[in-house]
């Protein structure tokens, strides 16, 4: 038994236009403040890279790696921090960015060590929210699409390492 893509569930165009809608919102929200991005890897990477390129003004970047799933389409329950940031957050406007916030854990996991580093503001933003599947209380700031109760590949995410590359995101079916 394995997967293989099922369905699109949303397109390149899709995603490039949320995309800007998001870059556009945060910009609004911080005017001309200094930003620092938190990209969560592996999965949001594709996001962000598109996300960062809409931004206009100051902007850092810095990379966790955090890891639940492994190749099961349930979290494992246990976060591991692969590797943390370097930046100094301390009195800045973080954003946590994600590609997606499933049951929660991962992202209330990172906002509880972040806070720790004691930054000025700390929001999250996720391009998918798929809240049925919540195990802890958690809200992003800025989220690009709800989706439902399925797994999903592609745009960065994957189903056991494979299908980051998709340009489009998609749902995986039994086979
Ligand atoms: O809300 P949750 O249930 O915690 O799920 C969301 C997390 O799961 C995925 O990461 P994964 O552990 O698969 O690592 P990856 O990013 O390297 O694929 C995804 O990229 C999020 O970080
Ligand atoms: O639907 C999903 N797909 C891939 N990885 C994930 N991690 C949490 N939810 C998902
Ligand atoms: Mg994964």
């Amino acid at each position: 038994m394995g997967y293989e893509m099922d369905n699109i569930l949303i397109t390149e165009n899709q995603l490039m236009q949320k995309v800007k809608e998001i870059g556009t919102q945060i910009r609004q929200d911080f005017q001309d403040e200094p930003l620092v991005f938190i990209i969560v890897l592996k999965g949001a990477f594709v996001f962000a890279a598109d996300l960062i390129r809409v931004l206009n003004g100051k902007v850092m970047i810095d990379f966790v790696v955090a890891s639940s799933y492994g190749n099961q389409t349930v979290t494992t329950g246990k976060v591991r921090l692969l590797k943390d940031i370097d930046v100094n957050i301390t009195g800045k406007n973080v954003v946590l960015v994600e590609d997606i916030i499933d049951s929660g854990l991962t992202l209330s996991f990172l906002k509880e060590h972040f806070q720790l580093h004691k930054p000025k503001s700390m929001k999250i933003c996720t391009l998918l929210d798929k809240p049925e599947r919540r195990k802890v209380d958690l809200k992003a700031d800025y989220v690009g699409f709800v989706i439902p109760d399925k797994f999903i590949i592609g745009y960065g995410i994957d189903y056991a390492e494979m299908y980051r590359n998709l340009p489009y995101i998609a749902t995986i079916k039994e086979v």
